[in-house]
């Protein structure tokens, strides 16, 4: 099959959140499967510092009354060919915060359609999130190219109605007051990164005004877990921490801890419980139950924590009073650093991620990866991939609670800091976590299954039909 992914991210060169992960990993492990996947994303200001991309465009196209180019190279270390959608609106050295962002996606979007209908024409066009929104609802009239939605995170719901009809093309017939609804609307599938989120967006508290709309399409809504690269996220050859180690060397792993405390400025001290955070610092990452809690937590207990993030201006600086409270024994790092990140993972003792909501997660996957267990909040996908540490029949991979209250979170810290004395055990749940097996495979599996069944009909052999017939 012939996919092309149209995405605002893709890691390593360009990313900010779970996001460019998927987009960055998945389609290796498509591509390994034998299908021809291609990326499209926006050709940043920044981009050039990163990989090599030959000055000649391949193709000049007309979106939205505007010329753009659009230049061929391969996403770093991959045969994955990447196309960048050269416009000077993208020529900024950041990927989101503009006054213009809804303009400017749109266009990249309504660029990524144009290329797909002229230049590569893929069987089907894997659209993330609501920048690229508007995709299905242009293809939708394209017999022989499909679309598949994955929503990461539903909170954004991109430009109005009102706004597209002004700056695009916005069918008469066109369903959905904004561009993540007219993706639900007119894809031909719609999944989003988890099951127990597919099953939580039909519901008023989790559907962000889309509930009754996701319930309406649920008979082609799906939940698939994401993965993680776990080649290149492997604590035996990361080559960004102090310490390389495996479950069989996890008594090695003290060193990226320390190494961490040195790094950080915390009192260096391998026996202290060490609890970390990497997150963008915005209100669904459950930031402001961090903050009602960690004065009495670091009070309390003798406890250190690192927490690595940018977002919200408000959350910035009042971690960063905390910081300045609690010097020695809380690290603020407000920057995005992903080798900072890695040492972060492998250096903590546990993880906390007690978000609002979670469409699935991968950090606490990276944390689980590296042997740090994580405390995470039962929603989303934190409740399909962390399961509660029951020391005495020796399950679980981690601490995990309710409501979201700040009584609750602060109960499950106190849990972790008190299991972490016991040592034995302590190193039993890091092996039960290191062990999850967080890798693409099962899921992309999934996303086989998914574009099989939205193949367009005309773009199947008789051979392939056979096939399916025989199959069915
Ligand atoms: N300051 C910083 N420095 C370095 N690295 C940083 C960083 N801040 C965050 N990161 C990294 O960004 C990624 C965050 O991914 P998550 O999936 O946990 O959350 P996010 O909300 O961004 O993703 C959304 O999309 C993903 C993908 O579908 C869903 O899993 C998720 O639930 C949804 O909210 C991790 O790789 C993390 O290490």
């Amino acid at each position: 099959m012939k996919i092309l992914f149209v995405a605002a991210e893709v890691a390593p060169i360009a990313k900010v959140g779970g996001m460019g992960d998927v987009v960055g990993s998945l389609p290796k492990i498509l591509r390994k499967q034998g299908h021809d996947v291609r990326i499209f994303i926006p050709y940043y200001g920044f981009l050039p510092d990163k990989l090599d991309i030959p000055a000649e465009p391949i193709w000049w196209g007309d979106a939205m009354g505007q010329e753009f180019t659009v230049y061929s190279t391969l996403l770093p270390e991959t045969d994955i060919p990447l196309y960048l959608f050269g416009h000077q609106t993208f020529a900024r050295r950041n990927i989101y915060g503009d006054h213009d962002e809804y303009w400017r996606f749109t266009f990249f979007a309504n660029g990524g359609a144009e290329f797909a209908w002229n230049y590569w024409k893929p069987d089907i066009v894997h659209c993330h999130d609501w920048h690229t929104g508007m995709i299905p609802v242009w293809m939708h009239e394209t017999p022989d190219i499909s679309t598949v939605f994955t929503i990461h995170n539903l909170a954004y719901r991109g430009p109005g109605r009102d706004l597209l009809q002004q700056i695009t093309w916005c069918p008469e017939y066109m369903r959905g007051e904004n561009a993540i609804a007219a993706a639900l609307h007119f894809a031909n599938v719609v999944n989003t990164v988890s099951p127990t989120y597919a099953r939580q967006i039909q519901t008023p508290e989790y559907g962000e005004g889309l509930h009754e709309l996701l319930s309406w399409i649920n008979d082609k809504l799906i939940g698939i877990v994401n993965g993680i690269d776990t080649d290149n996220y492997n604590p035996a050859t990361d080559r960004f921490i102090a310490q390389n180690f495996t479950i069989q060397t996890l008594d090695q792993r003290f060193r990226n801890k320390v190494k961490l405390q040195e790094e950080s400025g915390l009192e260096i001290n391998r026996s202290t419980f060490l609890v970390g955070m990497v997150s963008r610092l915005v209100e669904q990452k459950g930031i402001d139950l961090v903050l009602q809690i960690i004065d009495r937590f670091l009070g309390y207990t003798d406890a250190q924590m690192v927490i690595l993030g940018t977002g919200d201006r408000n959350y910035e600086s009042k971690l960063w009073d905390i910081s300045n409270r609690h010097r020695g024994r809380i690290s603020v790092q407000i920057v995005h650093n992903e080798a900072l990140s890695r040492r972060l993972y492998s250096g903590v003792d546990a993880f906390l991620m007690p978000s609002r909501f979670e469409p699935c997660g991968l950090s606490q996957l990276l944390a689980m990866r590296y042997g740090a267990i994580p405390i995470v909040r039962k929603t989303g996908g934190l409740l399909d991939t962390v399961s509660f540490f029951d020391p005495h029949n020796e399950q679980g991979t981690g601490y995990c609670f309710d409501q979201y209250d700040a009584l609750d979170l602060y109960t499950a810290l106190i849990r972790a800091y008190e299991g972490y004395r016991f040592k034995k055990d302590w190193q039993k749940l890091q092996v039960r976590a290191m062990k999850q097996d967080f890798s693409w495979d099962k899921s992309a599996q999934k996303y086989i299954e998914i574009y099989k069944q939205v193949m367009p009909l005309v773009n199947i052999s008789e051979d392939e039909k056979q096939e399916i017939a025989i199959a069915s």
